[in-house]
């Protein structure tokens, strides 16, 4: 770092025994460090001398109420923080996020992974403290978006619900803190992740992109780690893995409540330990690399019925966006759909906008297969539009005919309109269900039994849609001529 003095680290702690050792060991590789029992004697030493990093229980006195955490961020803002708890809690570790920590440990740490954060904050937040003011004015973060307040990073979005997640995921852009967003299929996962990426100090270096469910099992060790030549029949030549050309960057696991159990456990060990083996070595690989996950499965609920594991899950949802429907995003519709229309129009058309009757019926409607769904109408108006505005009549014909029948459940046109639920049965979950299967059995019907194309006109990933045919029990094929 270039600084005449040994780093100085801050380590507050009320276990006596982890206190004692952990200093031990920083002193060991060279580190200066200085260690306090609570959180009074941490922020008496943060005033009588300066440090590089502090690193600090959270569960400790002095720090119950995040005193420790919330008056050095305010005083000392420069000094990176690395929190280490024992008794992780989703409030807390949004909070710290919050406060702007740079990294969040889980008790019992390896002296391995704590020394792997300790080097990676150092030089993330250096690279020579003097760096350090100058580094926060560049964040993009910190730069206005050019676009307005209802963008961040290629998010669309102004639902009081979406300006509160762009400012969690500003904030939790500049650490290093695993992220898990879920969500219904479509909500904008993939695009939110990207945006984490972008809005990191890692944009520069590599996003990698990895669906769980497009590779095989038996592929997924060589394919995520790399072999060398000769280790199974096949590996002609030594071969990369996605992991060793993610160093620095962010691994996005798309669909991480697919990954199978035994594969879990190895990825479990990558994000713990920040090394992978490739196939056919003996030594593993240190990396340096940021975990972001999705899934459109209820995680919380895959791990009560274990089919997750359960550390797994609290490694990667360190900290958890949910992403809401569109349908609960009150004003996005429009700003959406007005962002695909200047997004998909070709250069040169003269359409304009939307008539008020397609608005009103865009706000009005359910959107399954939430945005991707509305950017595909979108798209599809502007094909079928002759005049300046996109009207009812230029939207898919599918489109039309699902916002008609829940019109008509909706109550507008009468109890008479319910079709397939019995009045006495007409639960708001009944109804629904009710509408899906027919929207479903539309749909099927449009594209002759065809499940991609179906999936692509209703917004959908193929997997969804199959699971909700297989959940009402419909049978593509019978759609088919
Ligand atoms: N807030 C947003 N602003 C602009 N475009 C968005 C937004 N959210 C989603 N999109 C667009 O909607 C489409 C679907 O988004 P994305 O693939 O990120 O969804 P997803 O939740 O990952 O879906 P799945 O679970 O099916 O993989 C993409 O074309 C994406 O660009």
């Amino acid at each position: 770092m270039g600084s005449e003095r040994a780093i100085r680290i801050l380590v507050a702690d009320d276990e006596p025994l982890y206190l004692r050792t952990t200093g031990a060991l920083l002193r060991k590789e060279g580190f200066e460090c200085v260690c306090v029992a609570n959180g009074e004697l941490a922020l008496s030493e943060l005033n009588a001398q300066p440090f590089d990093l502090i690193l600090s229980d959270l569960n400790m006195p002095g720090n119950f109420q995040l005193e420790l955490l919330k008056q050095g961020r305010e005083s000392w803002p420069r000094v990176p923080l690395i929190v280490i708890t024992g008794v992780p809690s989703l409030p807390t570790a949004i909070e710290s996020l919050r406060l702007g920590i740079a990294d969040y440990l889980l008790k019992p740490v390896k002296y391995g992974d704590l020394l792997a954060s300790i080097r990676r904050v150092l030089a993330t937040s250096a690279h020579g403290r003097s760096d350090l003011a100058d580094q926060a004015e560049m964040h993009p973060d910190d730069q206005e978006d050019a676009s307005g307040p209802n963008v961040f990073h290629d998010v669309i979005g102004e639902s009081p619900c979406m300006l509160e997640i762009f400012d969690v995921v500003s904030r939790v852009a500049r650490t290093n803190a695993s992220v898990l967003i879920t969500g219904e299929s479509g909500t904008g996962k993939e695009v939110l992740a990207r945006s984490l990426h972008a809005a990191s100090r890692r944009a520069s270096h590599r996003l990698q992109i990895i669906d769980c469910t497009a590779i095989p099992e038996t592929l997924f060790e060589s394919v995520l780690f790399g072999h060398r030549k000769g280790s199974f029949t096949g590996a002609v030549n030594d071969q990369n893995g996605l992991l060793g050309m993610s160093d620095q960057g962010t691994v996005f696991f798309d669909e991480i409540g697919e990954l199978p159990t035994e594969l879990q456990a190895k990825l479990l060990r990558v994000i713990q330990e920040q090394t992978y083996t490739p196939v056919g070595m003996q030594v593993p690989i240190q990396i340096d690399t940021r975990f972001v996950c999705a899934t459109n499965r209820d995680l919380e609920m895959e791990v009560n019925a274990r089919r997750f594991r359960r550390d797994l899950f609290y490694r990667l949802a360190v900290v958890h966006i949910e992403l809401p429907p569109l349908r609960e995003r009150q004003g996005d519709v429009r700003l959406l759909a007005d962002h695909f229309l200047k997004l998909l129009r070709p250069a040169g058309s003269k359409i304009t906008g939307f008539t008020e009757a397609v608005l009103e019926s865009f706000e009005r409607y359910s959107w399954p297969g939430n945005i991707r769904e509305l950017r595909n109408v979108v798209e599809r108006g502007l094909v079928l539009t002759r005049g300046e505005q996109i009207d009812v009549a230029d939207l898919p014909h599918s489109f039309q005919k699902s916002v008609s029948i829940e019109h008509a459940i909706a109550g507008d046109s009468g109890r008479g309109e319910l079709g397939q639920v019995e009045p006495e049965q007409a639960t708001l979950h009944a109804v629904m269900e009710g509408a899906e299967m027919r929207y479903l059995r539309m749909l099927l019907e449009e594209q002759q039994g065809n499940v991609s194309q179906a999936a692509v006109q209703a917004g959908m990933s193929r997997q969804g849609l199959h699971k909700l045919l297989k959940k009402h029990g419909i049978n593509a094929a019978e759609f088919r001529k």
